[in-house]
């Protein structure tokens, strides 16, 4: 029997759980925990990851359970070797709780709704054989497709579309699904259905077009699991997308990361450049997910934080100098610049500084005499005092070696990527029927390179 994983379900995490609403977000909150996860899942949900919750796809895992039975966090009796996808963070999910599905690096996307299947199913197919520039271009942009699967669930059959888990090599997976579009309804939608989809994330699709039914995020400074489901997506408006996406990307504590930013633009702008060109496809109420691994940018905060201090230490050091070369040295009735450096030479003499940059020694020529017991012993006491300083330095500083060593160990340092966009969900997806670009959906694209364009201009590195 399979372990019973707790992490991979966070509803179910009572003890840590709790809502806080969103200072930029309009509309109540209410905790809805629904036993079927996503689509009622509540509006903000907390983890604490003291112990930090390692990603469910770590493959050494899989493998191990390769042949046993498992069962879910929702006690359901899981297909050989399948798990739950801990990282989904909007879709789908039947009354029978049938989500996605993750094993060895997979996702399986369960097909609930024929139309929808064959409609994605054809575009990953057309994507695989065309010689269409843009469709190539697309190709690219796609989690790889490895076809189509029937499992047997709860003694159904269903099919599954079988896709790349984009966040496989992920420890801290980090991942954000954006609805692209201000219209998410498709040319064949019925009348309430329009109505429907017209209602929802209506002040986000209309100022962005784009809305964010899901996310979840590693949060850096307080050691917590975030995730907020499509009900908290609801109730966003331009400022709370803008605000959510900051939390997505760690920014409220630690200033922007720029590595994260220019990796996340770098699939972005490409996305753009497909959406600018393309003009065979109308993508309805398909979406972009941001993924990026949180471990791994807690490796950059780190080392950029130290730099960070480094430059604040050696600004200080400055400043402190400052001051004493502004000193004056008074003889009755005038006051007298000192013109001291600031600076001391080993034996503690000021050096002076002319009006000129150069800096003059007023002692002369130093001249060490070691046999003079005097100045060893001052020596000594001067050594000792910075031995004790120094001594806590080097022990801080080893040990922040120490846990930067211990996480590139424990991550996966093979990709030097560690975020990036893909394009997702082409349930709604349908061939154009004009040589126009498809403006919806690139209206959306852009401002969300412009979001995240703001916040690279707001980096200062
Ligand atoms: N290739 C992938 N790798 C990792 N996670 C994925 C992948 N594809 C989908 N997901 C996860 O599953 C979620 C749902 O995916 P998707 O949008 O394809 O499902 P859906 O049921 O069609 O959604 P909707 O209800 O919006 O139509 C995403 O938000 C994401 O968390
Ligand atoms: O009911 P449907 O036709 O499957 O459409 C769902 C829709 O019900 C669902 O809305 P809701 O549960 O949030 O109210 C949509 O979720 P979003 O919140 O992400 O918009 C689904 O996306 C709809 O599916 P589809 O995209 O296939 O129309």
């Amino acid at each position: 029997m399979g372990k019973f994983e707790i992490q991979s379900m966070p509803l179910q995490r009572n003890d840590n759980n709790f809502i806080l609403p969103h200072s930029n977000c309009k509309g109540l909150y209410s905790e809805v925990h629904s036993p079927n996860g996503i689509s009622n899942e509540s509006t903000r949900i907390l983890n604490d990851i003291t112990s930090p919750v390692e990603n469910d796809h770590d493959l050494s895992e899989v493998e191990e359970e390769e042949d046993e039975e498992e069962i879910d966090n929702l006690g359901l009796v899981m297909p050989l070797g399948m798990k739950s996808l801990a990282t989904q963070v909007a879709g789908h999910k039947d009354s029978e709780n049938i989500g996605m599905l993750t094993k060895d690096g997979k996702v399986y996307k369960p097909l609930l709704k024929p139309e929808c299947a064959k409609r994605e199913i054809q575009l990953y197919e057309q994507l695989d054989t065309t010689v269409d520039r843009s469709l190539m271009e697309m190709k690219q942009l796609v989690p790889k497709y490895y076809g189509t699967k029937k499992i047997i669930f709860k003694d159904k059959e269903v099919d599954y579309l079988v896709l790349e888990d984009l966040t496989k090599e992920f420890r801290e997976p980090c991942v954000m699904d954006i609805k692209i579009g201000k219209r998410t309804w498709d040319p064949y939608a019925s009348y309430n259905k329009i109505i429907a989809e017209e209602k929802k994330y209506h002040e986000c699709k209309r100022d962005l077009g784009f809305c964010i039914p899901g996310m979840q995020v590693y949060n850096i400074a307080q050691n917590q699991l975030v995730k907020y489901g499509k009900d908290y997506g609801k109730t966003l408006n331009k400022d709370g997308a803008r605000e959510v996406m900051k939390e997505f990307l760690n920014a409220n504590s630690y200033h922007f990361c720029r590595k994260l930013l220019m990796q996340l633009l770098a699939s972005l702008w490409q996305i753009q450049h497909f959406a600018r060109c393309q003009r065979r496809l109308r993508l309805y109420a398909s979406s972009i997910l941001l993924v990026y691994d949180a471990r791994r940018l807690k490796q950059h905060v780190g080392v950029t934080q130290e730099a960070q201090a480094k430059k604040v230490t050696l600004r200080r050091n400055r400043s402190l100098y400052r001051p004493l070369s502004l000193a004056t040295l008074s003889n009755g009735c005038e006051k007298v610049p000192t013109g001291f450096s600031g600076q001391l030479t080993k034996e503690g003499h000021p050096i002076l500084k002319p009006p000129s940059t150069k800096i003059v020694n007023l002692e002369g020529p130093r001249i060490i005499n070691n046999n003079n017991t005097w100045h060893k012993s001052m020596r000594l006491l001067k050594r000792t005092h910075s031995f004790q300083n120094n001594y806590d330095k080097d022990v801080q500083h080893k040990k922040q070696n120490y846990n930067k060593i211990l996480d590139d160990l424990c991550s996966d340092s093979k990709s030097e990527v560690w975020a990036t966009a893909k394009l997702i969900d082409f349930a709604h997806v349908y061939p154009a029927d004009n040589m126009d670009v498809d403006k919806n959906y690139l209206e959306g694209v852009d401002n969300l390179v412009k979001m995240l364009e703001d916040f690279l201009a707001e980096t200062d590195e």
